[in-house]
């Protein structure tokens, strides 16, 4: 198929609860292999979009196509060829295997009373290789956690072999971890295998991260729909959710990162009160001990570079969401004389650098030696809640020069010490 053939068309669609409009004037189009997120606040219709979509309830108003033609053309058993639906919360009856529980989504292209062939078992398996579930095929579905349960129910959906996929919050039960595994791998199909995803998701930067197009809805009605940079800027998630954000696009990623700002009294103070002294800022950091500090520099609207730091280290993690640039070293590796190197290059371009409350081993020495080469030519502030001799770890190296640093550095005692002044 031809990425810019159509698969559904929506037109005016417009649906009512007993009376209750619950979505008016709804029009959107969708093309092979788009990812589209509906995102919006809670009751305002996204999951009475997905079921007007399969025809679990009929619209008052406006007409649906699916491949150029209406839903209500064609029969129930023919629509589900064509769209497959995972709902919130689906009961899965404990007697199955995760096999046979696939195997029910080729129902729709089997005559009455005709059993499966074997071309229907290489389409259950290629749908369980797919949703990375081959190897828990004959388990029954009793015996899984809520990630592989929720990765049967889609192999489920894809073994009807549907060109468009409706998935109503599928990772609303899952940890960070599972909700990144089974987006990339729905993601994965979308490239792959032209498969068409409407998905509603209530997380903005799941969405941003794997979306390529986002609905937003607000008040039963179509707020914007567009590609994501064009919908997830700040002034429409304060129209929609009513919820003060920064949005960033890092560089290199063009999906834009959104942060939500902390409205408290204390942190409305903060922002209101001050121009920032600094454009670019570059922060030394590790351990989890610049999260704070990192989140605070991403809300106040810094350009932060981030160096050096062992990818998967929780501050990574952390500079990543915020699209941060990183001189990044591999996992629990010493850093290297060409990441200190790139380091350096960072600390240059900064307009200021920030020395976090770390501890010092041999494997990031470097990191502070990093920094004795500007004493003098930079700003350097240091945040130091506990005395360095505390998180030294280099027999002395580090205080040593530590010590240098701080003669000729602001030093801040405290998160709150630095706002007042960063
Ligand atoms: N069967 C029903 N009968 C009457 N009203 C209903 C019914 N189902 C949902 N509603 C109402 O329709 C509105 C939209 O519900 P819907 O579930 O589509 O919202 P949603 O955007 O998916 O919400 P959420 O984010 O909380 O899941 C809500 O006000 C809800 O109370």
């Amino acid at each position: 198929m031809k990425s810019s053939e159509q698969i559904l068309k929506v037109e005016n669609l417009g649906f009512k609860y007993n009376e209750k409009e619950i979505l008016k004037d709804i029009c959107f189009t969708l093309e092979v292999g788009d990812f589209v997120g509906i995102l919006g606040p809670n009751g305002c219709g996204k999951t009475t979009l997905l079921k007007n979509i399969n025809r679990w309830l009929k619209p008052d108003t406006g007409n649906i196509y699916v491949n150029g033609e209406s839903i209500y053309r064609v029969t129930i058993k023919d629509l589900a060829k064509r769209v497959a639906t995972v709902p919130q919360d689906t009961y899965l009856d404990v007697a199955f295997t995760v096999e046979q529980i696939v195997l029910m989504g080729r129902n729709p292209h089997l005559k009455n009373f005709e059993s499966e062939q074997k071309e229907d078992i290489a389409i259950v398996e290629d749908a369980m290789k797919s949703m990375d579930i081959l190897h828990l095929r004959d388990k029954p579905v009793h015996q899984l956690s809520g990630g592989e349960r929720q990765r049967v129910l889609i192999a489920r959906a894809l073994a009807q072999q549907p060109s468009l996929l409706l998935l109503d919050e599928p990772t609303s039960h899952l940890d960070i971890n599972y909700q990144w595994e089974l987006l990339g791998l729905l993601k994965d199909l979308c490239l792959k295998k032209s498969l068409t995803i409407l998905v509603v998701l209530h997380d903005i930067n799941l969405a941003s991260m794997f979306c390529n197009k986002i609905i937003l809805l607000k008040d039963h009605k179509i707020f914007k729909m567009g590609d994501l940079n064009e919908v997830l800027n700040e002034d429409n998630i304060k129209a929609v959710f009513d919820m003060d954000v920064r949005v960033v696009t890092p560089k290199g990623n063009p999906k834009p990162v959104v942060i939500f700002l902390n409205t408290s009294d204390e942190n409305e103070a903060i922002f209101a009160k001050k121009p920032k002294p600094f454009h670019k800022l570059h922060v030394i950091c590790g351990g989890g001990e610049g999260e704070e500090l990192l989140s605070y520099l991403g809300q106040r609207g810094y350009e932060v570079s981030v160096g050096v730091l062992n990818k998967g280290d929780s501050d990574w993690e952390t500079a990543r969401r915020l699209g941060f640039d990183i001189v990044e070293e591999i996992p629990f590796s010493p850093i290297s004389d060409e990441n200190a190197a790139k380091n350096i290059s960072y600390i240059e371009k900064a307009d200021a650098v920030i020395l976090a409350n770390i501890p010092f081993g041999l494997g990031n020495l470097k990191n502070i030696m990093c920094l004795e080469g500007f004493i003098g030519r930079k700003d350097i502030y240091i945040l130091e809640e506990n005395d360095i001799n505390e998180r030294d770890y280099t027999n002395g190296a580090a205080v040593k020069i530590y010590n240098k640093i701080k003669d000729k550095a602001v030093v801040f005692k405290s998160m709150q010490e630095l706002k007042e002044i960063i």
